[in-house]
Parts: structure tokens; sequence; C-alpha cells
């Protein structure tokens, strides 16, 4: 019996379902342990790129710092090539910098001057005797030192707002420009707001000094540089020019502080202050020393990066989707392999189930045979081969009716109609063997229709009952017939006299009964014995029957009694003629056991309508006019006394 699983829910549950669960829990479980693995190696990527990127930057601001460095040593140059630097020289100088295609965020480079305060007056009336009338050191005041930008160029209207200004005077300038002095070094100045700053765009500033000495005086000891000191080399910055035109825009945040903390007061850039930290981006804080001043940058990662890098989006979703087919994978892996073992059951279950009808049909007592939708044999069984005993394929192919006893289109076109009708039927048929003689069979079809319902063909079962009607008509025989002579019994000749009877009466016709008895039979059987009395029975009923016409009917009724039926008698006479006649064959002798034997036969007859109109009566008269003539003396025929025999 075929069995899929979709009719089982049991089956379903344990063949599909579970696996699909389990391999649903497998795949959740690799896919959730490779998405951490790709979490962990993003995060490591992210990071180090992180701090690739944030040591470039750091590296980027060291390298720009060497480099005004070297433009503030270039200038201080100026001073060691001649002892006096003319405005103009200044100006040519820093002209050939190229300060804004090459060094950008630098504001100017500027030469400010010490000018001890003996020498404020002179100093400024020199300085307004280049040309500048309203020159004079800033802010206003008493004080023992003052310093004087007296040379920045580019001497633009920013720049001019700081001419003649005294940063010695504002603490943070002056710590640079002490250190400076004092140590004979480059020095940073702490955050403070230039001088040339407007009201828009304020941004934070520092300035980068270089200390100037008399060229040839002795610098070893402080004493000597305090001696030889005349004034600083410098450069102001605006941080937010100075970082973004070292960096480009920069995709992470990046805050500078001045000094070691975050204060906001020491903030000196900030690349995107709108930004608050979400604390999904990673951090990452670096410290940088330029020329004795401590810088603290402190960047944070740029969100979209921080989103892409830290999703990896693409990587989990092929991680979700190579879950996905394997699960898929392995729930249509699982039904098909259930799909084949169902298959090969249903195909195990086909082969055995056709192994069994093969063995019924090829083993069956019975004829069996498949018909095309023409009635053609398209197979037969062995023992339907047996029966018909013709060669092996001779009948594939050659339509049903080949083998009637003889031609019978409307019968075969009956036979189609119904088997289209899907009717089967059971009927008695003839079949012609290969000898030629005729296989007496009961006939069972069986149409086969597809599911529209048209004919495919149909199935045959031939049952051979040849032998059985031999042996039905062997018993018929022998009920209706005499053993001994083979003539009719005393049942069939009532049988048909009966016909007879009714036949006479219908048509107004004339019948004879006639009664024989041998006369002393006995006597052959005591003198030569039964088998001779036999032998004398057998040849008497050869030639009583020899005596008559094919239309009579001769029985023996038992013993040595006989019985005959005359149709179509038109009188008395024609009975007697024919009495007359069997008499005559009676008395020739018979040859019995080598000795000549005479015997003689009394006759008795009753005529219908005359002696009777019924079988009773008839029989009745014919017996009386039989023992009437045994008793006249025997080998006489007599009719019934009553009737005068012209009126029969
Ligand atoms: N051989 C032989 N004898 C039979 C058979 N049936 C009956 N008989 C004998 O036939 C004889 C018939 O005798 P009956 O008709 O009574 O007497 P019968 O000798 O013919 O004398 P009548 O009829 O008076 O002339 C009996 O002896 C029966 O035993 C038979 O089938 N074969």
């Amino acid at each position: 019996m075929m069995k899929f699983i979709g009719a089982d829910p049991q089956g379903l549950l344990r063949e599909v379902f579970v696996p699909a669960v389990v391999s649903l829990l497998l795949s959740i479980t690799v896919g959730w342990l490779a998405i951490q693995r790709i979490d962990e190696a993003n995060r490591a990527g992210r990071e180090s790129a992180f701090v690739l990127e944030t040591n470039e930057i750091t590296l980027k601001i060291e390298e720009r710092f060497k480099a005004y460095r070297q433009v503030l040593r270039g200038a201080r140059a100026l001073f060691a090539a001649s002892q006096e630097v003319t405005r103009t020289e200044w100006r040519d100088y820093v002209a050939g910098l190229r300060l804004q295609a090459d060094f950008a965020g630098i504001q100017g480079v500027g030469f400010a001057m010490q000018v001890p305060a003996a020498q404020l007056a002179s100093h400024e009336q020199r300085v307004r005797a280049e040309g500048f009338p309203d020159y004079r050191i800033s802010p206003p005041g008493r004080r023992d030192i003052y310093s004087a930008i007296v040379y920045l160029e580019p001497f633009d209207w920013r720049n001019q707002r700081a001419f003649g200004y005294d940063m010695y005077s504002e603490p943070v300038r002056r710590e640079a420009m002490e250190r400076a002095r004092l140590l004979g070094v480059p020095a940073l100045s702490g955050k403070v707001r230039l001088v040339q700053e407007t009201t828009t765009d304020v941004q934070a500033g520092v300035l980068l000094y270089l200390p100037v000495f008399r060229t040839g005086a002795r610098l070893e000891t402080p004493a000597q540089r305090a001696q030889a000191f005349v004034g600083w080399v410098y450069a102001p910055f605006r941080l937010g020019d100075l970082i973004v035109g070292t960096l480009g825009e920069s995709t992470s945040r990046i805050r500078i502080y001045d000094g070691h903390g975050e204060e906001p007061a020491a903030l000196l850039f900030d690349s995107d202050p709108k930004r608050t930290a979400d604390g999904k981006g990673l951090t990452r804080k670096a410290v940088l020393e330029l020329d004795n001043r401590v810088w603290t940058l402190i960047f944070d990662e740029a969100p979209q990066l921080a989103r892409g890098r830290g999703s990896a989006t693409a990587e989990k979703t092929a991680v979700v989707l190579i879950g996905a087919l394997f699960v898929l994978l392995a729930v249509s892996f699982t039904a098909a392999r259930q799909h084949a073992i169902a298959l090969d059951r249903t195909s195990a279950s086909l082969r055995a189930s056709e192994a069994r009808y093969s063995a019924l049909v090829n083993l069956s007592h019975d004829g069996i045979a498949s018909l095309d939708q023409d009635l053609r044999f398209t197979f037969l069984n062995p023992r339907l081969n047996t029966l018909l005993g013709y060669p092996d394929g001779y009948l594939i192919d050659r339509r049903l009716d080949s083998l009637w006893p003889a031609a019978d289109p409307p019968r075969v076109l009956a036979l189609a109609t119904r088997l289209r009708q899907g009717k089967a039927a059971t009927y008695e048929q003839e079949l012609r063997r290969a000898d030629g003689s005729l296989l007496t069979a009961i006939v069972t079809d069986a149409p086969h229709l597809d599911a529209a319902g048209n004919l495919q063909g149909a199935i045959l079962t031939i049952t051979d009952i040849s032998e059985r009607k031999a042996s039905e008509q062997r018993i018929h025989y022998l009920a209706t017939h005499d053993a001994l002579t083979g003539l009719a019994n005393r049942a069939q000749f009532l049988d048909q006299m009966n016909t007879s009877l009714l036949l006479a009466m219908r048509h107004r016709t004339r019948f004879a009964l006639l009664f024989l008895d041998l006369d002393r039979f006995k006597e052959v059987n005591d003198t030569l014995g039964h088998a001779a009395g036999d032998a004398l029975l057998i040849e008497a009923a050869r030639r009583m029957l020899h005596a008559l016409r094919a239309s009579d009917l001769l029985a023996r009724q038992g013993g040595d009694e006989f019985m005959i039926l005359l149709h179509d008698i038109h009188g008395p006479d024609e009975a007697e003629a024919v009495a007359d006649k069997i008499r005559q064959a009676v008395s020739h002798p018979f040859t019995l056991e080598g000795t000549e034997q005479r015997i003689s036969v009394s006759i008795g007859i009753a005529l219908y309508p005359g002696d009777g109109t019924d079988i009773e009566t008839l029989t009745r008269h014919a017996d009386a006019a039989m023992y009437q003539a045994k008793a006249a003396g025997r080998s006489k025929t007599d009719l019934p006394a009553r009737i005068p025999p012209g009126n029969a």
C-alpha cells in the first residue's frame, strides 16, 4: 500500500518538521557565532583603522609644525645675514614663502622687537618715520620691558591690527616669549585670542616664537642670551584654519585641548562642536608635544564609519542568508529523501504487487488475455495459449473475433459499444483452436476506461467448459436414452409424445402410438444366455429403426418392450403398414451364439385422436391392443377393440 508523508501528520512531524527545527537551531547557533566573530573582527578592524587614522593626523600636525618652525628659522636667518632687516626684505622673504599656498593656517610671519622702557619713544619715532605716523606700542601704559610687532607679513588689514602690539604685556604670550628667550628654543604659546580676530568666525589662536639674538654674540648662559636678545620671529595661528588646512575635512571628530586636561576653556579646536558623543563610536586620546607645550587630541570615530564598520550589515546579511539557505537545503533534502523513500516503498510495493499478479495470471487455471481499444490481443497467459494451441505470439495484434467460429460484424460492433459504455459481461462462447476444433468457454470481458472515460482496452477471462459441457451432455443422454440399445428411453418418449400431442392438437394432424413386445423372448435368455438376449435386443432395435422414417421415434420402454411414435398418419392402415414392416424386419432370423434364432413381435396401436386425446388414454389403449395381439397368438398387430378400424 502506498504511503505518502502528507497523509500522515505524525510522519510529517517526525520526518520533516524535526530535521527542519534541528537545522534551524543549528543554523541560528552557527549564525550567531559567525556574527559574533564578524563583530569581533570588525571591531578589531575598526580599531586598527581608527588608530591608524589618528596616528596619521597626529603625525600630520607634528609635520606641519616642523614646517612652521622651518619657516621661522628661515626668517631668523635674515637677521644672521644682516644686522638690520628692513621691512622690504621681510616682506620679500615672506612673500617668497607662499604662505597661503604651502602653509595653510599660518596667519603671517612677524618680528616682535624687544624694546626696553628707555627706548620706547625713540622706537616709536623711528617706526613712524618709516611712513606710519600713527604708530604706537599698544596697549599703552608704563612697563619695564616692551615688545612691539614691527613686521608682520602679509601686511593686510587683519595683520595691521597687530602692528605695534606688545605681546609681552599679555601673560599667555609672555610665558612663551620668555621660554623662547631664556632657553633659546622655539616656544609655542597657550591659547590666546589673536589681536587680528574680529567679531565673526572667532577662532582660538596660538603663537610660535623663535628667539633672535645678535649675530656673533655668545649664547651659552641665560645672562649671555639676555644680553644678546633682540626680539622674536613669530607666527600667529588660527587653530581652525591651521587644522583644516593641515588635515582637510577629516571624517572623525577631533578636539584639541591646550595642556593635559579637557576643560572647555582650554579647547583649541573642535571639528564638530554640535556633535555629542553617543557612546557607540570609538574614542582615542593622543598627547602631542609641540615646542615645550602639550596638546591633548581627542578623536571620536566618525558616526558613519562607526555605523558602517560596526554593523557589518553585508556580512551579517550573508550569514543570515546562508543560514536560511542551509535550513532550506536541509528541509528540501529531507523532503527529497522522504519522497525517495516513499517512492522506493511504493515501487517495492508495486513490484511485489506486480509479482503477485503476474504469478496469479501465469498460474491461473483460466485463460486470461488483454485487448487494446480495437479489441486486438496484447497479452495471453500461458493457460490460454495452451487451451487455444496457437504458436507463441501468433494471436498478438489479432482481433478477438478472429477466434469466433464464424464472422459476425454486428456482434463485434455490439461488443465494442458495450465495452465503451464501461459494461462488463459474461457469456458462453465457442473459440476456434489452432487445430480447427472448437473450445467451448465462458468468457468474461471487463472494460478498462481512462479517467476521461475513454476505452483503453479490456481484460478477458476464459474458462474452458468443454468437459463440463460433454459431461452435461452425457448425463442428459443417459437420462433420455436406453443404455443397451441407444434408443430413446421411456421418459424421452413420453416427453416427445407430449410435444407431438400439442402439435397435433394445434395443426389438427394425426399420429399413432405403437406398443411392441417381443414374443417369448425369455426363452432366448434361458436357452442362449442373457448376453445373447442383449444382442438380439440390440439387433431388433436396429432393424426396427431401419424400418422407420426419420421423423418417427422408436424408444425402448424396458425389457423386450418398445414404443413407436408415427407422425403424419392419416389412418389406421398406414399405422398397420408400418407395424407390418416392423414385424417383417424382426421376423428375419438372428444369428446368436452360432445358431439361428427367430422371434416375432406383438404390436398394439392407438391413434390420436380416435383412441384418445391424452397420453394416459392413448398409452392405455396401445398397451391393451398389444396384449390383445399377444392373446390372439402373438406375432400380431392389434388396434383397440372398441374403435372400429375405419373410424380412426
Ligand atoms: N437379455 C435380456 N433379457 C431381458 C432384459 N430385460 C428383460 N429381459 C427378460 O426378458 C424376458 C421377458 O419376458 P416376458 O416378456 O415376460 O415373456 P416372454 O418370454 O417374452 O413371453 P411373452 O411376452 O408372453 O411372449 C424376461 O425373462 C426378462 O428377464 C434385458 O435387458 N436383456
